[in-house]
């Protein structure tokens, strides 16, 4: 069983507003998103777009609910921009996590990326890495790892929909290039929009668990992924039409997930995510939702 006392539950903004095509939710407040994240009985959020840079401000709203911080994306451009560029950024969003007491940072490398581009999220237009682009990124990665543990923080990374590091067997030459110091963000939908299979899920956290710092739970509508197939949609496409949506509203199991966690002692956050049109998809009825299917299949 997951241990109350290790786990903390979080819930990703991106359902109320979606960071990567903010006119999905784009009348959600800020203050609406944090207090219904509270009101669904969640105590962990990751940083939102709409979220104050202020640290002291976004506390004080966030102290109200009885909610904190637990991560936050960080798009590294190793592969195409002066890797000083990024370091030098990674520092600062470092900076401000600490000040918010989160101790883990997600990053994904968004050099080259299609995630965001109006092209088929499926086909020969995702990035692929040269050996020299690979060397360059992993030599990055590591420096970002070990910065982060100088700071008693992780360095998480996060496979990706569209990005050179998607399918098992990147995440593989990944994880096999970092060192110690760099920590898998494990999420359940990325890994089975890539692949479509239940397996690649259970078998990349079976891989990976020694190495996961954090963990998006995130479900998958089969269909909808073979309907993105089928009509060679772009990802923000795909997500419109509702590819993602919370755990246990979706295909894959979660069982596995949460029994390799429990057996292994993880101690961290779960952080459910699930971008999907707020107009279709109420925010906050998605997140009970979510709270419900948890608690029946964890306790928690
Ligand atoms: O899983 C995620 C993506 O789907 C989404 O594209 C990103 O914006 C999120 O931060 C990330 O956690
Ligand atoms: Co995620």
């Amino acid at each position: 069983m997951l241990d109350k006392n290790k786990i903390k539950l979080g819930i990703a903004p991106i359902a109320w507003t979606n960071d990567d095509l903010p006119e999905l939710g784009a009348e959600n407040t800020f203050e609406q998103c944090i207090s219904e994240m509270a009101l669904a009985g969640f105590t962990g959020s990751e940083i939102g777009n709409k979220y104050p840079k202020d640290p002291e401000v976004l506390k004080k709203a966030l102290d109200l609910r009885g909610m904190q911080i637990c991560n936050c994306w960080f798009s590294t451009f190793f592969t195409t921009r002066p890797e000083e560029e990024t370091i030098e950024a990674f520092k600062k969003q470092l900076d401000f996590l600490d000040q918010m007491g989160a101790k883990v940072i997600g990053c994904s490398e968004q050099g080259s990326s299609i995630q965001g581009k109006a092209v088929p999220i499926f086909g020969d237009q995702k990035p692929v890495f040269t050996d020299e682009e690979w060397n360059k990124f992993l030599t990055g990665m590591n420096k970002l790892g070990a910065i982060a543990k100088e700071k008693g923080m992780k360095c998480g990374f996060h496979h990706h929909m569209g990005t050179g590091v998607q399918t098992p067997a990147e995440i593989d030459r990944f994880m096999n290039g970092t060192s110690e110091d760099v920590y898998l963000l494990f999420d359940s939908g990325h890994i089975y929009f890539s692949e479509g299979t239940q397996e690649a899920v259970d078998i990349l956290i079976d891989k990976y668990i020694k190495r996961i710092a954090h963990v998006h739970l995130k479900d998958v509508r089969g269909e909808k992924r073979q309907e993105c197939l089928a009509k060679k949609m772009s990802f923000l496409d795909a997500v419109k039409n509702g590819t993602f949506t919370v755990p246990g509203d979706g295909n894959i199991s979660f069982d596995h997930i949460f029994k390799v966690l429990a057996e292994n002692d993880y101690t961290g956050w779960m952080l459910v995510e699930a971008e999907q049109d707020p107009a279709k998809a109420n925010p906050l009825e998605y997140a009970v939702k979510a709270r419900e299917f948890i608690r029946e299949k964890t306790g928690l």
